[in-house]
This record gives structure tokens, C-alpha cells and sequence, in this order.
């Protein structure tokens, strides 16, 4: 695209359309000339009533509001605006206005005050600034719909029974603003639930912001969540919004939550119980409205005998909880699953039944699939290539996945693998195997392969990125 257009395309995106209610003739006037001038579409009124009866029939970016008229004044404008829920910005100007009424406006929602006189040049830069703030709101819903066609739908796929009591689960507790644990193995799903709950929810267009709690540096998590004011610590070169905060409205997914220290602990614990947020390095706490979608593969409860896991924070973040089941306990899913991850590796809608041949389909069933659905994922990419597009045949599986499974004791080693492979895939194919050895367990996954734990999520984490914008 040219800079050329970039620049109409912000030109475009400065114009608003304005209303200006104003009793004084003279002003209307000259305003209403004005502001046409600096690139604004005006429908001027002579007062409240005019006001109201405007607004109800055309959608305005911003009024410019006198607050001292006759009949309906300037406060009624505005609480009307606020209860209708029309997305109008209001800015109030006023001859008379003193502190009060600016603090008045402003409480009940008014965007910003102007006192009259006031210079064109202080009325355009308001203006910038009601436009430059829906330029970002809008941005902010198209990056939203994006990532919505490249994540696609979060479709929980299964007919199993098992998966059955999970969507029932999901359809019932997501309109309620309840919090929710969801516990199951490593890639049994506890995300994409996660996600339906807030797609089900009252708050689905509002954020989803997820945070895997066990990939946050140890000394930063209370920034990343909380935020920080600037100069809070070296390297705080600039005040941060923490996560908590970006998910005001929406919905806060914390998976791994296990692995939150003692400390992180306690702070989340006052979180949830008094809904402020603090900044590292401030001093006053605001409120913010999240709800609180926690996920887990530890046995809390163990963690709190154990003492590792306070107690009063595990009632706090389990009031409902959603089990997830592992994939061997839900074979029957495993051929729907395998075509829907297909067609999304392809970029396409569906895939014929016809691309799992019925030997691939029994291998894949008697696979004891220790990394779930996540593992299935990597193996149905993998055998999509080797396959090139045709029917999948058990040979161009993973040999992880189309080996027999060893008899015995045999001793743990490494299975050999179908090359080409990249050394990304390589690297994911030997972490899932340790995974199996370990049934899932990945703090002694990620000592057996002599990384820190952290490590571990974050590569696992990052996999899953990977395959989610090949996806799209
Ligand atoms: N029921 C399902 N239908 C469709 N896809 C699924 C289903 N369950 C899991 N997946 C896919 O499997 C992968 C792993 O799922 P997800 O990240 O939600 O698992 P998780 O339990 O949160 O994993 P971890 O505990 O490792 O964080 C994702 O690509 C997800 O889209």
C-alpha cells in the first residue's frame, strides 16, 4: 500500500461526525462552520430537545455539549448518552463552569470539558484524540476478528461421552461470571475450553488474554501481571499495564497455575477477593472486572497437603471445576479429531472421511497418546506431509506413534524417526516421547532432558504458536 493511501486512510479515520448543541445562535454559527472546516461532518441544535431527537436518529462519534440550557440542559445530554449506550463521546463546553462541574461531567462520563471561549486549536486537538482512541478500538476489533479466522473457531471436537459432560459443563457455566478450574493432562484441551467459556460468555467481544503462569520469569511475574509504574525497578523505563489490567471486561485464563510461587500466591488470592489491582511501584490499588479462568495438570489438592499450594486460594479459584479427559479415554474421538486437526494443518474447511485409511485409524486408537490431543496434532501435521495431501497410511506416522508399544521393561530410548524432518520437529518429537515415558508429567519430562522446566513450556508453548499461524 502507498503512503499516499496510508495518509487518506487517516484522514479518513479523523473524520467524525460530530453533533454540537448549543442555545447560543452566534456560536452555532461560527462552530458549525468551523469544525466542517477542520474536516468534521456537524449536525448543529439549538438545545436538549433538538439534541435528543438527533441522536435518536443518526450514530454521532462525539457531541459537543453546552451544559447551561434552557428546558433539557446540558447533564440531562449526557446521561441520556450514557444509559442509551450509544457510543458518543461527549465533551462538554460551558461559560460558567467552575472545578465541580468539570469533576461532575467526568464522573458521569463525559469525555473531556472545554471552557468557553475556547480556540478552534483546543477543540481539534479533543477531536484528534476522540479519533485517535476509535482508530484503536477499531483496530483493536479487527486484530480481534483476525486472529478469530486464523485460530478458527474454538470448536471443541468430540462426540464421546466424556466430551459430552464437558460441553454441557462449558454452555452452563459460561454465562455466569463464576470462576472456573479446568484440570486434565498436558494437550487435553484446558485451553481451547478456556476460550469456549469466554466465547459462551457475556463477555465474549471483550479481551481473552491468556498467561501461561509457568513461562513467566520468576522475577517479573508480579509485573506481568499487575503492571508496573515506570522507574519501579531497572529496566521499568516506561509504566506497563499488566494482564490483569489488558483484560478489563474480559476474561483472565492463568493455565499453570501450579506453578505460581508461595508469594504470587497471596497477591492473586487478594486479587480475587477484592478485585483491585496494584502496580509494582504504586501505591493505590484500582478496581478492574475480570473473571478468572484457571487451569491446571498438578493435583492442587496434593500441592496443598504437600504445602506447596495454599488452601485458601484453591477454594477461591475452584468454585466450578471442569475435568477434562485424556485422549486414551476417549478413543472413539480420535478419527473426528484427527480429520478436523488435518483440515487445519490444510488450511481448509473440512477433509474427506477417506484421508484416515482404516489402518491408520486402528494405530492411532491403540496409541497411548500421553500428550493428548496436543501430540495427535503433531503427528496428524506430520503424517499430512509425508502423505502429501493423499490417504494417510500408519508408515507416514511418526514412528513414536505407528511402533507397537514396547513389551516389558524395555529400557527408554529415543524410537527412530521418518525423515525429512526439521530439527524444530525433530526437537518437538523427542520432548512428546520423554512426555509418554512420563505419562505427561513434564517437571520430570523436563529433568530427563536436563532443561528447566520453563523451558519446557515455553518450547511446547511456542510449538503450539507455530502450529496454530501455519493454521490460519
Ligand atoms: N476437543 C478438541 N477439539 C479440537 N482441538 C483440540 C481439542 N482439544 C485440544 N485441541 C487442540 O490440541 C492442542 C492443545 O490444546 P490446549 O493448548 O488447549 O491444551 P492444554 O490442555 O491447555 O495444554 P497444556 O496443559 O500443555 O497447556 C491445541 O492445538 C488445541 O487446538
Amino acid at each position: 500500500m502507498s503512503s499516499r493511501t496510508d495518509d487518506a486512510g487517516a484522514k479518513g479515520a479523523r473524520r467524525l461526525r460530530l453533533l454540537f448543541v448549543d442555545d447560543e445562535a452566534p456560536i452555532r454559527m461560527v462552530m458549525g462552520k468551523e469544525l466542517q472546516r477542520i474536516g468534521h461532518d456537524v449536525t448543529v441544535v439549538d438545545g436538549g430537545k433538538a439534541a435528543l431527537a438527533a441522536l435518536s436518529e443518526n450514530a454521532f462519534d462525539a457531541a459537543i455539549v453546552d451544559l447551561r440550557m434552557p428546558e433539557i440542559d446540558g447533564w440531562a445530554v449526557i446521561e441520556h448518552i450514557k444509559k442509551s449506550g450509544v457510543e458518543t463521546d461527549v465533551i462538554i463546553s460551558t461559560g460558567h463552569g467552575g472545578m465541580d462541574d468539570a469533576i461532575r461531567a467526568i464522573r458521569l462520563g463525559a469525555y473531556d470539558f472545554l471552557r468557553k471561549p475556547y480556540k478552534i486549536v483546543e477543540i481539534d486537538s479533543v477531536l484528534n484524540r476522540v479519533a485517535e482512541k476509535r482508530t484503536l478500538a477499531n483496530r483493536a476489533l479487527a486484530l480481534e476478528s483476525e486472529l478469530q479466522t486464523v485460530r478458527g473457531k474454538t470448536d471443541l471436537i468430540g462426540e464421546s461421552p466424556a466430551m459430552g459432560r464437558v460441553k454441557k459443563l462449558v454452555e452452563r457455566i459460561a454465562p455466569t461470571d463464576s470462576s472456573v478450574l479446568i484440570l486434565g493432562d498436558t494437550g487435553t484441551g484446558k485451553e481451547l475450553v478456556a476460550r469456549s467459556v469466554h466465547e459462551y460468555s457475556q463477555r465474549s467481544k471483550m479481551p481473552f488474554v491468556a498467561v501461561n503462569c509457568g513461562a513467566l520469569p520468576e522475577n517479573l511475574v508480579e509485573s506481568e501481571l499487575f503492571g508496573h509504574k515506570k522507574g519501579a525497578f531497572t529496566g521499568a523505563d516506561t509504566p506497563r499495564k499488566g494482564l490483569i489490567e489488558v483484560a478489563n471486561g474480559g476474561t483472565l485464563f492463568l493455565d499453570e497455575l501450579g506453578e505460581l510461587d508461595k508469594g504470587m500466591q497471596v497477591k492473586l488470592l487478594r486479587f480475587l477477593e477484592s478485585g483491585e489491582v496494584r502496580r509494582v511501584g504504586e501505591n493505590d490499588a484500582f478496581t478492574v472486572d475480570v473473571r478468572v479462568v484457571c487451569a491446571t495438570n498438578r493435583n492442587l489438592e496434593d500441592m496443598v497437603a504437600e504445602g506447596t499450594f495454599r488452601e485458601d486460594l484453591f477454594f477461591r479459584v475452584n468454585t466450578f471445576e471442569i475435568r477434562l479427559p485424556a485422549l486414551r479415554e476417549r478413543k472413539d474421538d480420535i478419527p473426528a479429531l484427527a480429520r478436523f486437526l488435518a483440515a487445519r494443518h490444510l488450511k481448509r474447511k473440512s477433509v474427506p472421511d477417506e484421508i484416515l485409511s482404516p489402518e491408520t485409524i486402528e494405530v492411532l486408537r491403540a496409541h497411548e497418546w500421553s500428550g493428548n490431543v496436543r501430540e495427535l496434532a503433531n503427528a496428524i501435521e506430520h503424517a499430512v506431509i509425508l502423505s502429501d495431501g493423499k490417504t494417510i497410511q500408519p508408515e507416514d506416522l511418526p514412528t513414536s506413534v505407528s511402533r507397537r508399544p514396547a513389551a516389558g521393561n524395555k529400557p527408554f530410548e529415543i524410537s527412530n524417526f521418518s525423515f525429512p524432518m526439521t530439527l524444530r520437529e525433530i526437537e518437538m518429537e523427542v520432548i512428546l516421547q520423554t512426555m509418554d515415558k512420563f505419562r505427561g508429567d513434564k517437571p520430570k519430562t523436563a529433568d530427563e532432558l536436563g532443561i528447566a522446566l520453563k523451558t519446557l513450556y515455553n518450547k511446547l508453548n511456542q510449538h503450539q504458536s507455530l502450529d496454530q499461524a501455519k493454521a490460519g
